[in-house]
């Protein structure tokens, strides 16, 4: 692994370059970020005291369209980290065929120790730091990590305040009553869920059959859980920040979610009504559940999880990245070696950023659909992306992450060769 996570995140992209005819321009004009900002966000803390927190934002490529990805709230936030989660974003939405580019937002807080209007000072105060940096044509923050649609809502109307003016495509995973599309809150999990059943078919694998372990039970984690529960997956183990459980005989996850929602911890739990009985199961922690023997291991929480260290440890026979950057470069090839089935993130997460897009849509017509009509559009943009990587991986003896580079790589070359030559920094795009 390297020292940074986007010279890790890059090797992927040379790992790719050898199966794409595209120029040697285009190549070098996607190894950098177009543009990265740095801000310090000053805020008012409920005690009188002033504090500053550290954020980014940072436009990776815009050649598609404008830099679309989210904004995570975690203490362990960095450039580095939202460079290469831009960098993520740039090729998911080229995967996934989106008119944007790659952007990613971060601020280097822990959410959970600020109260309710602290943390509305602080999304406005980030608003008010990127502002020009921003916009529905240039770019478009949505959620990530403790990130949710009330904050997003904040953001939005703090943006509109600057503006003087109403901007709803300006920000997505808004609340839907501020213009959200219906099925954003729910796209990541639901997203992967399609991923995961397009490809288990090809596997010849029945649901019942096939045991699942997932680390992370929050907005990706815990809706890809439940849906995979709800079509007869045995999800045998879940965790969240503070460690997991595992039971032989499958969890009850809309149980742990409704315990989950109440107490802000999970348990193994089985709920009537209000009602929640504890039932038989190991408490585990983080590494345990990754190590267990599950068909289908989902990493849903942050980056660098499986490294060269834990490794040899996995025992799933299919990894879906539902976080992004789960696995490290050097483990990726020992799992490869192994025979291991690893599902990229650029394609298994981008239910989020692919609604997304139809909320900004929405936004822009003033149109708003039914849950089913974006269920629907999700379902065919991630089947048929799925099917395509899974072509180019058959065609090229390659795993399924090269493929979806090839397959990103070949959508942007295209794009930077058809805008011509250029040596000089557009501002507007
Ligand atoms: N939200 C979205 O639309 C998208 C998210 N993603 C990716 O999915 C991943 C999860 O994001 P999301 O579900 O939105 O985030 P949430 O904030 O909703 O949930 C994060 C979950 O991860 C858990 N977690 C945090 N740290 C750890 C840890 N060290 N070990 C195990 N679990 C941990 C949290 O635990 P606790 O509840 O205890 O805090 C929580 O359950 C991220 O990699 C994100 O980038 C990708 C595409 C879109
Ligand atoms: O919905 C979006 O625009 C971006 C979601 C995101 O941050 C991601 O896919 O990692």
């Amino acid at each position: 692994m390297h020292d940074s996570l986007f010279a890790d995140a890059s090797t992927r992209l040379e790992r790719a370059m050898k199966y794409v005819s595209i120029s040697e321009d285009a190549l070098e004009y996607l190894k950098y970020p177009k543009a990265s900002l740095s801000v310090s966000i000053p805020v008012r803390m409920d005690n009188g005291s002033l504090k500053i927190f550290p954020g980014y934002r940072v436009r990776y490529d815009d050649t598609r369209g404008p830099g679309k990805g989210g904004i995570r709230y975690h203490p362990n936030v960095t450039l580095d980290e939202v460079t290469s989660l831009a960098f993520w974003m740039t090729f998911k939405c080229a995967v996934l065929n989106l008119p944007f580019g790659g952007a990613k937002g971060g601020v280097a807080v822990n959410p959970k120790s600020l109260s309710k209007l602290e943390l509305e000072r602080l999304s406005r105060g980030y608003i008010d730091a990127i502002a020009d940096f921003i916009g529905p044509d240039v770019d478009i923050p949505a959620p990530d990590v403790y990130t949710n649609p009330t904050i997003m809502g904040w953001m939005m109307d703090q943006y509109n305040i600057i503006r003087r003016s109403l901007n709803p495509a300006a920000i997505t995973g808004k609340p839907v009553t501020l213009g959200g599309s219906l099925g954003r809150n729910t796209a990541t999990g639901t997203g992967a869920f399609f991923a995961i059943e397009t490809l288990m078919q090809k596997f010849d694998r029945l649901p019942a059959e096939t045991t699942v372990a997932v680390q992370g039970f929050g907005n990706a984690g815990s809706v890809v859980a439940d849906l995979l529960s709800k079509a007869g997956y045995k999800v045998v183990a879940v965790s969240d920040s503070k460690g997991g459980i595992y039971a032989k005989q499958g969890l009850d996850i809309p149980s742990i979610r409704q315990y989950k929602e109440s107490n802000r911890s999970i348990q193994a739990v089985y709920c009537e009504g209000t009602v929640c009985n504890i039932v038989e199961h190991v408490v585990i922690t983080n590494e345990e559940l990754l190590a267990l023997d599950v068909d289908i291991l989902i990493p849903a929480a942050l980056e660098n999880q499986i490294t060269q260290e834990n490794v040899k440890d996995i025992k799933a026979k299919y990894i879906f990245e539902v976080a992004n950057g789960p696995i490290s470069s050097d483990a990726d090839l020992v799992l490869e070696e192994r025979g291991i089935y690893v599902i990229p993130d650029i394609l298994v997460n981008a239910g989020g950023v692919t609604v997304s897009y139809f909320e900004w849509v929405q936004n822009r017509n003033g149109l708003y659909w039914s849950l089913n009509e974006v269920n629907q559009r999700l379902k065919q943009k991630i089947v048929e992306e799925t099917e395509r990587i899974w072509e180019i991986s058959q065609e090229f003896a390659i795993s399924m992450r090269t493929a979806a580079y090839v397959h990103g790589l070949n959508r942007l070359g295209e794009a930077l060769s058809a805008k011509g030559t250029r040596d000089y920094y557009n501002s507007q795009h």
